[in-house]
């Protein structure tokens, strides 16, 4: 029999500056307990234009967690075990081209990611999983992005590679300059390992790289401060929240599986024998791969 297609549900997670959806409707601010511990705070349930919506502050509300303290894996599984379908990304970075100047938004494609000290996988020892990542972004969700962004005038670029560094430092100007010789657009520290879990969980997964500054490489600028990021993001917080309101609803009208795949990543990707498996690991991986495993999530929706 076909997996039947789950209603979509956007899960949005708020990067630096953004810690809150104004406008939901029925909004509630709920805790989610996940097997790989508490999210990074409580999640906002509501909907929008009656799209069911589940918001996520990356940071928590007053920004309390760093990049690497971020608790990456059970912030992942809340969206999931919250009903979420697909995940928008919004997140400030700095930008490594002069054509991406601060106030315009990028919607990657690619990531190259140099984080280092964080937990990367839900699977590992009793449970060894391999998703692919060669296009780590949902191309329709880039396509709703980006139509988004022209519908509202909103200064963008489709396509583009970001960078995620360890931080919470900044970049010294030789890493900014091996960067941007990599070919890389754009910086952040928060997106992976992200995108590989959201992978795993087979949600589909988009960034909308929010350009702040333009870290330390650009010879007539000023190096990248967090004065400098929280100045452009509180001017940037109204351009996404429009564009948060206008590409739900379009979102909210699939009703077939993601046509990218994001939505049966898991088909075929967990390689340990069945008789193999830790029941631990099989347990905890309740919402993230249950449908491959055949569990039952414990879930929040
Ligand atoms: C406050 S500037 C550095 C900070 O901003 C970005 O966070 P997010 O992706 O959550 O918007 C960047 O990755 C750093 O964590
Ligand atoms: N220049 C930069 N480097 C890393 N993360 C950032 N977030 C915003 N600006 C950034």
């Amino acid at each position: 029999m076909a997996d039947p297609v789950p209603e979509p549900v956007i899960g949005i997670i708020g990067g630096s500056g953004v810690y809150d959806i104004e406008g939901l409707e029925e909004a509630e601010w709920r805790e989610v307990r996940t097997p790989w511990g508490l999210p990074s705070g409580e999640l906002l349930f509501g909907r929008l234009s009656g799209v069911r919506v589940v918001f996520l502050p990356r940071h928590d509300r007053g920004h309390r967690l760093s990049p690497t303290d971020l608790p990456y894996r059970a912030n992942i599984d809340a969206l999931k075990r919250s009903g979420c379908t697909e995940i928008i990304s919004l997140s400030a970075v700095g930008s490594l081209r002069a054509e991406l100047p601060p106030g315009s938004f990028v919607i990657v494609d690619q990531f190259i990611d140099r984080t280092f000290a964080r937990q990367k996988s839900f699977f590992g020892a009793g449970c060894v999983a391999h998703v692919s990542m060669a296009d780590p972004v949902c191309r329709r969700l880039g396509d709703a992005l980006e139509q988004a962004c022209r519908d509202l005038g909103l200064p963008h670029r489709r396509g583009g590679t970001y960078l995620a560094m360890e931080g919470p430092q900044f970049s010294t100007r030789a890493e900014s300059e091996l960067y941007r010789a990599w070919g890389c657009d754009v910086v952040g520290m928060t997106n992976m390992p992200e995108a590989k879990l959201a992978r795993e969980a087979e949600l589909c997964y988009a960034t909308v790289a929010m350009v702040t500054d333009y870290d330390c490489w650009h010879p007539e600028h000023d190096h990248v401060t967090v004065e400098l990021v929280v100045k452009v993001l509180f001017e940037n917080a109204a351009k996404a929240r429009a564009l948060v309101a206008r590409v739900v609803p379009a979102l909210g009208e699939r009703r077939t599986l993601c046509h990218a795949g994001c939505h049966t990543a898991l088909e075929n990707a967990i390689v340990t024998a069945p008789e193999k498996r830790d029941p631990s690991l099989v347990a905890r991986l309740d919402a993230v791969a249950g449908r491959v495993l055949g569990l039952e999530a414990r879930g929040e929706a």
